[in-house]
């Protein structure tokens, strides 16, 4: 058993993993993927156009609010939200076999691993208003791991797109499946939508907890128990 807590530590770059382009081509273009027709959006860096389309969203958003985008306090506020957006939707811009980087490891090791507590932030497709938690991802190996952070990539990955949180734990999932083949992939997402606390329905302090099981972590529940518990209490040492 192997259990860490994220820290955003980069890993190492050791062995290969053949086909590993393959394969996060396969889980790139599945067709659940939220696509059009269920092809992959184009993945490339917003360009100046872009950049000058969200500024006008933007400039169009303060006048719509009632706001003057001349005063200056507001002056450089369109390029200021061009530039969030284009850093809270760069997981667009990633792939697995980029984020992974071979960093998978041919340990003989069986027994369940476990990254808990990868904080993250996403954006709600619906209001495109954070959403925000902690991320607990597990597998249990067929010898093959991964370097611990790249867990947290993949989270990070995924998160920094326009996401709904069921989607978003599936992926996670599914990733980890695609990249190791393990006997089984556990993740649970505990999240605050902002869409459901500063607006709307208006519920500070309500979490949304989804989980996506694949392998004998669906199929036993003496494993999936396992995971619970080790991810419902807090460590000690913290
Ligand atoms: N299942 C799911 N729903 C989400 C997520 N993020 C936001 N939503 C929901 O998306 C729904 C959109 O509902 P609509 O009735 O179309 O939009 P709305 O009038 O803004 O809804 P309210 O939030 O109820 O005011 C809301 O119920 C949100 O709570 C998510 O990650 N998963
Ligand atoms: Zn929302």
């Amino acid at each position: 058993m192997t259990i860490a807590r994220s820290n955003g530590s980069n890993g190492s770059n050791c062995s290969q993993l053949p086909l590993i382009s393959d394969l996060a081509e396969a889980i790139n273009t599945r067709p659940d993927r939220n696509t059009h027709n269920g092809r992959q959006p184009e993945l490339h860096p917003p360009t100046e156009d872009h950049m000058d389309l969200m500024m006008d969203a933007v400039k169009n958003i303060l006048v719509g609010v009632g706001e003057d985008p001349e005063r200056e306090g507001l002056l450089k506020t369109p390029y200021r939200v061009a530039e969030a957006m284009k850093f809270l939707t760069s997981g667009y811009n990633q792939s697995l076999e980029e984020i992974v980087n071979n960093a998978i490891f041919d340990e003989g090791h069986n027994e369940m691993v476990l990254v808990r507590d990868i904080n993250f932030f996403s954006l709600c497709e619906h209001h495109m208003l954070p959403f925000m938690g902690r991320a607990h991802v597990a597998y249990i190996p067929k010898q093959k791991v991964v370097g611990l952070s790249k867990l947290a990539r993949i989270v990070e990955m995924y998160s920094r797109r326009l996401q709904v949180q069921e989607r978003l734990t599936r992926q996670i999932a599914e990733a980890v499946q695609m990249i190791l083949e393990p006997h089984g992939v556990a993740v649970v997402l505990e999240a605050a939508h902002m869409c459901m606390v500063m607006r709307g329905v208006q519920k500070p302090g309500s979490w949304t907890v989804t989980s996506a099981m694949l392998g004998v972590f669906q199929d036993e529940q003496k494993t999936r128990e396992e995971f619970f518990n080790l991810i419902r209490h807090q460590p000690a040492f913290f």
